[in-house]
């Protein structure tokens, strides 16, 4: 159950905004926003004071689906069962993080940005990872490259991702879906322009494959 990430990224779009939210008062105007723009996943990281209240509030908006991200420790694990987090994603994996997975409730999300990373992952029943910083790793080139020797593994690249190149990973066969903050930009969250980003979120949605 814990290892079963797949279905819940693809719940509603491949395309997976992730927020940096400060204020829990912008939780559902954003993630209103974000559905209005045909986005309901989220990845909500835990960089900010309030990531936790946040994903508390954006759960209360039928229909999303919120995961918290930017995981670095098992022990968080525990504050995102408290508020009911529907995914965990980590920006790496070591053995702790990847032991706490396998037996949450929750669906996790390690990153890798190895072949060894991968296959330490395989070992603990994993078949689904971030790849981070992707266009740092090579882009799509390097999707492309990793799929002959696992041909089973599927992949959620995030970093360096943008409307203009998010086409060429989504084409990709192990590509599950794409995270990245682009949909939400700093500049449009502090100032609360919400049309700004549901636009943005409704130009990712039409990316749809
Ligand atoms: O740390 C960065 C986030 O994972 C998203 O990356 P991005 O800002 O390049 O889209
Ligand atoms: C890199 C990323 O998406 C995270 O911080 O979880």
């Amino acid at each position: 159950m814990s290892l079963e990430i797949a279905p819940f990224l693809k719940q509603a779009h491949p395309v997976i905004p992730v927020l940096a939210v400060e204020h829990v008062e912008d939780a559902v105007p954003l993630a209103e926003a974000l559905q209005a723009g045909g986005i309901e996943v989220v990845e909500v990281t835990l960089r900010t004071e309030q990531a936790l209240a946040v994903i508390k509030a954006m759960k209360q908006v039928k229909g999303m689906v919120v995961g918290a991200g930017t995981v670095v420790r098992a022990s968080q694990f525990r504050d995102l069962e408290d508020v009911k987090a529907d995914f965990v994603v980590s920006p790496g994996a070591t053995p702790q993080l990847l032991e706490t997975g396998r037996v949450s409730r929750m669906p996790f999300l390690p990153a890798v940005a190895t072949v060894s990373e991968v296959l330490k992952g395989m070992e603990v029943g994993y078949d689904c990872f971030k790849f981070f910083p992707a266009s740092v790793l090579g882009g799509p080139a390097a999707l492309k490259a990793l799929r002959g020797p696992l041909p089973d593994i599927t992949f959620c690249p995030t970093g360096g991702i943008s409307l203009a190149n998010c086409g060429d990973y989504l084409s990709l066969p192990n590509v599950a879906c794409v995270g990245g903050s682009w949909i939400v930009p700093g500049d449009a969250l502090k100032t609360r322009d919400w049309s700004r980003i549901e636009q943005l979120a409704r130009e990712a949605s039409s990316l749809r494959g």
